[in-house]
């Protein structure tokens, strides 16, 4: 539970910055240690994508960058300073992910879609895993794409096999699964399947223009 005693609205009134004692969500997975581990582990052929639903993403630059990440995507929501955070990243050698809540709408998005590689439209509240796919954030996502065609745009909650179409048809080209792919009993099968409707979708987009 956020601390309402906290709040702080920025200019467009419609965010509050999470003070620095609260919780993006409210619980805790992992950071740095382990991404530097799997780095070791994995070498350097795996894409890390960080997605950092924290308070004050600031401070995880740095570690994540030494860490081995190759992306860091952070909350519009739960910074004050998104150019300067966007500068931060690209200085530590990494790419830029935005991401945005279910309740926060596209157009808080596009000021900043040139300056970043990868728009991630949540499809569930952050957090946890499991949650319901939420379509009615699809038109956010072709809205990024109509607007956008070369920017890689990701959707994270709730995809899997029954989802995956409506999500590469609106213009997603990065997908996140989660519980599909791990309670699946051909995981691999799954995986496939995800990137293939993704391609074919994108294929179909690069011949209709
Ligand atoms: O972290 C989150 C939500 O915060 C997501 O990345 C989910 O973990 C995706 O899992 P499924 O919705 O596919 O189970």
């Amino acid at each position: 539970m956020l601390n309402t005693k906290s709040k702080k609205y920025c200019s467009h009134r419609h965010f509050f910055y999470p003070h620095q004692n609260t919780h993006f969500v409210p619980n805790i997975t992992f950071g740095h240690p382990v991404v530097e581990s799997l780095r070791k582990q994995l070498g350097q052929d795996p894409f890390f994508d960080m997605h950092m639903m924290v308070s004050r993403p600031e401070q995880w630059v740095k570690p994540m960058a030494v860490a081995g990440a190759n992306q860091y995507t952070f909350h519009l929501e739960a910074t004050e300073n998104p150019g300067a955070l966007i500068k931060d990243i690209r200085e530590n050698g990494m790419k830029v992910g935005l991401a945005i809540k279910p309740g926060t709408t596209v157009e808080y998005l596009a000021p900043w879609a040139n300056q970043i590689d990868m728009a991630l439209v949540m499809t569930v509240e952050p957090g946890f895993g499991g949650q319901k796919f939420m379509e009615d954030m699809m038109p956010k996502v072709h809205w990024l794409r109509t607007q956008f065609p070369s920017l890689d745009i990701e959707v994270d909650g709730g995809v899997g096999p029954d989802t995956i179409h409506k999500c590469a048809e609106a213009g997603a080209n990065m997908i996140v699964s989660g519980s599909a792919i791990m309670r699946s009993e051909d995981p691999r099968s799954v995986i496939n399947l995800l990137r293939n409707v993704c391609s074919e979708a994108a294929q179909k987009r690069s011949l209709d223009r």
